[in-house]
């Protein structure tokens, strides 16, 4: 399946299905003089021998959250620089979500701007992938420093999901359970039965793709994030901060984020979200929901302050739903948010 971004210029293209990333990408690289691959360690060595062995010579860079950081970047954009890359080159970005962000930061940067393709090989990445955000990590916290940047396309080869640990899977699914979240409640009850028991990668394809529109159609109408772009970070307030503490899979904080965020929209907008029924619904699953409970919240609160979404000091921009149908995005004073997270951590 093929979705298109609908931008009023500079569209692309995202390309959803199993088994299409040689034949796919060949149609984008025969347009190119010179492309670059930066392929996940991890991911290169799963499948060098397999669906990657059409590669020659590509830049096998460190796996996961710890590519980024500016020391492995520099690296990686030095070894770019010793090749000789040029503004007309391509870079291809093959691995899951951080590599991606890292990966598309090195495009968005380096000689102010080459053009790339994103190949996400995690469930996880069917967000990161898509809507342009690039970033890398700053001692002050996640994502701190990055760029909007287009990528020329995404290449979703789902055969790559199925070497997925689970703690991998578990961490995706975060993402697509926020996804169905923000489409509606009848997608997020659907999404609830059809993963009641387990969570089977056999099932998710449609909830995948009803991620991707649902997302396309929220960056194109506010791509660099003024307004309704900010609902997409729903439950990533404390996400980002137990991420970095906890060092836990991003999907996984994203799903403990998501409890925080029902129980404060209970607590301001007076709703009865039914908070037992995710709590127990993710404990099932086996989210570290436990953390919540052991969760400092003084540290928590200091990386929190630091988040993008703030825009007034004192005072915290928390996404929350104000009905079941609505979200909106509210400036929650540091002392009371305080207060709820110290409650929530006796509520869990
Ligand atoms: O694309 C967006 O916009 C999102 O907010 C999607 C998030 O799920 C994603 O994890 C994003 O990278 C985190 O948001 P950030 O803006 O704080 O970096």
């Amino acid at each position: 399946m093929d979705i298109s971004t609908a931008y009023k210029d500079n569209n692309y293209k995202i390309h959803v299905a199993e088994n299409i990333l040689k034949s796919q990408l060949s149609e984008y690289t025969a347009q190119y003089d010179n492309v670059y691959y930066l392929i996940d360690e991890h991911v290169y060595g799963i499948y060098k021998n397999s669906k990657l062995s059409f590669i020659e010579a590509p830049l096998v860079v460190t796996g996961g959250e710890s590519f980024k950081y500016a020391s492995p970047l520099m690296h990686t954009m030095e070894e770019l620089l010793a090749f000789g890359i040029k503004r007309n080159d391509l870079i291809v970005v093959i691995g899951g979500g951080a590599t991606g962000d890292a990966g598309g930061f090195i495009a968005s940067t380096i000689l102010r701007g080459v053009d790339y393709i994103h190949v996400p090989t995690t469930l996880l990445a069917h967000d990161s992938a898509i809507g342009g955000k690039t970033a890398i990590n700053s001692k002050h916290g996640k994502n701190l420093i990055g760029a909007f940047y287009r990528p020329k396309a995404v290449i979703y080869d789902l055969d790559f999901l199925k070497s997925l640990p689970s703690s991998e899977v578990l961490s995706g699914f975060g993402e697509v359970f926020k996804h169905a979240m923000i489409h509606s409640p009848e997608l997020t009850e659907d999404l609830f039965q059809a993963t009641k028991e387990t969570i089977d990668l056999k099932t998710l394809t449609p909830f995948i793709i009803k991620g991707i529109e649902t997302k396309m159609t929220i960056v194109i109408e506010d791509e660099h994030e003024k307004g309704s772009r900010k609902f997409l970070n729903l439950g990533h307030t404390l996400a980002h901060a137990i991420e970095y503490k906890y060092k836990i899979p991003h999907g996984q904080a994203v799903m403990l984020g998501i409890i925080a965020s029902l129980y404060i929209s209970n607590q301001v907008y007076q709703l009865e979200i039914a908070l037992d029924y995710y709590v127990d619904y993710m404990k099932h699953h086996g989210y570290p929901v436990g953390l919540i409970t052991d969760m400092d919240v003084d540290e928590m609160l200091e990386l929190i302050k630091k988040d993008k979404k703030n825009h007034k000091s004192d005072y915290i921009s928390y996404v929350l739903f104000k009905d079941e149908n609505t979200l909106t995005v509210t400036d929650i004073k540091v002392s009371d948010l305080k207060m709820m997270l110290t409650k929530l951590k006796e509520r869990i």
